[in-house]
């Protein structure tokens, strides 16, 4: 679990989160959504520990971190796992190398315990027959598979996710999508998913936080947000031509 307290940050006179406060359930998809521009890097920077909040505090399953040593930081970072937009695979190593990388870097297991540890989320990702394929060998799709396999590989409490799909068709952004959701299930997961996908909002959306010019401005599921009277809300959900089709033909439904 992760909580937030009236965080705030700013960058000169500019304030970019404005003080707010929210609580991202384990075991939980929790999204992140908003218009361009409304903090949701920058609130995803902060819970990493990327920029220091102004104020306020991120309580990370009871632990401020802010009352963190150096030592203690770089700890709860290794418990992160971090899915980056893009994907951001090692171009020069294979599948096998790119998920076994954290292990390397994070833990003192031997090459073959490494090697051992990767193929469990490979098969967990579904990427069996792909240990020694090149990324530029592989599809987008499956290149999200490694990102996601190299992110859970250390066994992380904490999952986050900056634009998972973006790139992806629709129907490969939902089988990534429903990965997410199944592993954050399966291995009771705090995760944290940055999105503009109406798709991924209406598949995986426990919990949605929604930011707008840097305050919390609604929260709630994906049953919930199609129900809101926050008219801003209700803009963005539906920014989107076919859910502006989608709304038209059921309010003219409801009027016949
Ligand atoms: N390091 C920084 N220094 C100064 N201003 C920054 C910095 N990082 C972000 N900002 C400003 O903070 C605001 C919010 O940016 P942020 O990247 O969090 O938006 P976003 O909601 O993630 O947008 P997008 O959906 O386009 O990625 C923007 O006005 C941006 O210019």
């Amino acid at each position: 679990m992760i909580e937030v307290k009236e965080i705030r940050k700013g960058f000169g006179d500019v304030e970019v989160l404005k003080g707010f406060s929210t609580t991202f359930q384990k075991g939980q998809t929790n999204l992140i959504i908003g218009q361009s521009g409304s903090g949701k890097t920058v609130f995803l920077k902060t819970m990493l520990g990327l920029h220091k909040p102004d104020s306020g505090q991120i309580i990370y399953d009871g632990t401020p971190y802010s009352n963190l040593d150096e030592e203690d930081q770089r700890d709860l970072r290794e418990q992160i796992g971090m899915v980056f937009q893009g994907s951001a695979l090692f171009d020069s190593m294979t599948v096998e190398e790119n998920i076994a990388f954290p292990l390397k870097m994070f833990t003192k297991m031997k090459k073959s315990e490494r090697i051992e540890r990767a193929n469990v989320v490979i098969d967990r990702v579904n990427l069996e027959n792909a240990n020694h394929k090149l990324p530029s060998e592989i599809s987008g799709g499956m290149q999200k598979r490694v990102a996601i396999a190299r992110a859970i590989v250390n066994n992380p409490k904490y999952l986050f996710c900056d634009e998972p799909n973006s790139g992806l068709d629709p129907n490969t952004a939902t089988i990534i999508d429903n990965l997410i959701r199944e592993i954050t299930i399966e291995y009771d997961i705090t995760t944290i998913i940055n999105t503009h996908d109406m798709n991924s909002v209406m598949e995986i959306g426990d919990h949605i936080v929604y930011l707008q010019k840097g305050h919390l401005a609604w929260e709630g599921d994906k049953t919930q947000i199609f129900k809101t009277d926050n008219e801003d809300v209700t803009n963005f959900v539906y920014s989107s031509n076919l859910f502006k089709m989608v709304r038209e033909a059921q309010l003219s439904k409801n009027s016949i």
